[in-house]
């Protein structure tokens, strides 16, 4: 492992989650790929309010202005649209991995390059002890993200996930297809891209899995076992801060 390689990292701040951004920034200052080249990729509907966060040398940060569609699920699912396009266009030659982050999100600790893997996913800290049946896959068959009840090993969030660039490449472009699948059929899953990344994943399998350490949600009690969170999701008021309820 050199600390030559480039770590792309998407991060989507549209309409009022761009409050979210600096704290994201300055915190992953701190404690993400520490030492190593981070490009940021911003994708937000207003470029001018993306805040001055002082950078380590050798990081990047670059804005990429996307529309703000009219709904929480489209501006959620549309990352792997835009991802997809962003890797062909340009990040295929400029990183050699790339994690795509919620934005809604703060680190505490190390998050390091060992999560550095072909394919990495993070294990949703609501689910981790809890038995297959009880995911909360897409169930409907006629949905492309439909997951049997006797398939899958873990429930993943969909606010982290990562890998080689072509790997990621090859899932955001699969979501991208069953997401649009889906809607010319007026389906939408149960969680949207989040159920599509799922599905993905059943039928190829990450090659490294995070810990709820490395994806914790902060309206969970943290439990005993739990002895350090090293990024969280922050609470945030739903209503408040989503452009339809
Ligand atoms: C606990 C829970 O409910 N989890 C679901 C919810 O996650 P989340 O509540 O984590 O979704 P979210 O509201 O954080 O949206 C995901 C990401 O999209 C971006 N964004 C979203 C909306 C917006 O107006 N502006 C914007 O920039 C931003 O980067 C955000 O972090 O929704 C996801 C997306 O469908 C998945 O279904 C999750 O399972
Ligand atoms: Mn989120």
């Amino acid at each position: 492992m050199t600390k030559s390689l480039a770590i792309a990292t998407t991060v989507f701040a549209v309409g009022k989650y761009i409050r979210f951004l600096g704290n994201f920034l300055e915190t992953a200052e701190q404690h993400y790929m520490v030492g190593f080249k981070v490009r940021y990729y911003i994708f937000t509907d207003q470029p001018e309010q993306v805040p001055a966060v002082t950078l380590a040398p050798g990081r990047m940060l670059s804005i990429t202005k996307v529309p703000k569609f009219s709904r929480w699920q489209e501006i959620s699912s549309r990352r792997m649209e835009i991802i997809q396009t962003a890797i062909e266009e340009h990040i295929h030659k400029e990183a050699d991995y790339i994690y795509c982050l919620d934005v809604d999100m703060k680190f505490h600790n190390r998050w390091g390059p060992e999560v550095l893997d072909t394919l990495v996913a993070a294990i949703h800290p609501w689910f981790y002890t809890m038995d297959r049946k009880q995911f909360t896959y897409e169930r409907r068959p006629a949905s492309k993200a439909y997951v049997p009840m006797d398939q899958g090993d873990f429930y993943y969030m969909a606010a982290a996930f990562g890998g080689r660039v072509e790997d990621v490449y090859k899932l955001t472009k699969t979501c991208r297809e069953n997401l649009e699948e889906d809607k010319n059929n007026n389906l939408e899953a149960a969680w949207q891209e989040e159920s599509h990344l799922n599905r993905y994943l059943v039928y190829t399998k990450p090659t490294k899995l995070l810990s709820p350490e490395y994806m914790w949600d902060d309206v969970i009690k943290r439990p005993s076992e739990m002895r350090l969170i090293r990024f969280s999701a922050i609470v945030k008021d739903k209503a408040e801060v989503r452009e339809n309820a």
